[in-house]
């Protein structure tokens, strides 16, 4: 099977290297809201945990963001950690954090080691993005510069230049997340990936979203999507599968594509 660059951290891949890594959202505004939904995603054994951490209801409490980020990892093992403060302005929950703040918070998370991997939007201010990219580089935790557009589809050009723009801002990985209208705009995403990872020198995720984009969600690895976002016990986006639909598909492309192809 075509396998996607894998995503590393501190220079070895997650999980052993296999790909599609499967990812699960924590959507829980409490810390007690987020062990609750621990102890629903961690027996479904995901590859990797994302904070969403918009959705934290103590985000301007930085020492209690970085205690929560210790207790999710206590619980969770050696599964690394994705923080993401997701803007309103690309489909996050409404913070009462300024930018400049959210900075400071990225650079205290990066700092206290309690995180694995960051993820910050690509449109962002260049000297925020510089700023997140150095902590994160500084800590050894991985950068996700991202691009999401839940309305539309953009050109292919539109999301070959996204994809580059984040490996020329110093990017770990690249991730694209966007709106299909019709199955048109499925195949636009699917082939921008294909494309992207064969020119692009850092790993990438991307996902067509809502009913139509599933399908992306299920077969993106083929196509060069080294991650794929599922439901543990909530979904952060629309059209995420559950994690048990997700990780039998990968088995059944696995058997299919895995041998060599006549
Ligand atoms: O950016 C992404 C991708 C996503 O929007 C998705 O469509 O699966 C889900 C988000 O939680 C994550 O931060």
């Amino acid at each position: 099977m075509p396998s996607p660059r894998p995503i590393t951290l501190r220079g070895k891949p997650i999980a052993g290297g296999k790909l599609p890594l499967i990812c699960a959202p924590l959507v829980g505004r409490s810390l007690d809201a987020l062990m609750a939904e621990l102890a629903v995603v961690l027996p479904k054994q995901p590859d990797v945990l994302e904070w969403r951490v918009d959705f934290f209801e103590q985000l301007a409490d930085t020492q209690a963001v970085i205690a929560a980020a210790r207790a999710i990892k206590k619980v969770a093992g050696p599964l690394p950690l994705l923080f993401t403060r997701r803007s309103t302005l690309e489909g996050g929950e409404p913070i009462a954090l300024t930018e400049p703040q959210v900075i400071a918070l990225y650079q205290a998370v990066c700092e206290s080691q309690a995180i694995d991997l960051i993820d910050y939007e690509m449109a962002n201010d260049p000297a925020h993005v510089a700023q997140v990219q150095a902590c994160a580089r500084a800590n050894g935790v991985a950068l996700v510069l991202s691009f999401h557009n839940f309305s539309e589809t953009p050109a292919p050009e539109v999301l070959a230049a996204k994809f580059l723009l984040a490996e020329q801002l110093g990017a770990d990985v690249a991730k694209v997340a966007v709106m299909p209208r019709d199955l048109d705009d499925v195949l636009t995403l699917l082939n921008a990936t294909r494309r992207a990872s064969q020119q692009l020198q850092i790993p990438l995720i991307s996902m067509s979203m809502g009913p139509y984009g599933a399908v992306s969600r299920l077969v993106g690895g083929v196509f060069g999507s080294a991650l794929s976002f599922a439901v543990g016990a909530a979904s952060s986006a629309p059209g995420q599968v559950p994690i048990e639909d997700l990780a039998a598909v990968l088995q059944v492309l696995e058997r299919a594509m895995g041998q060599p192809q006549i």
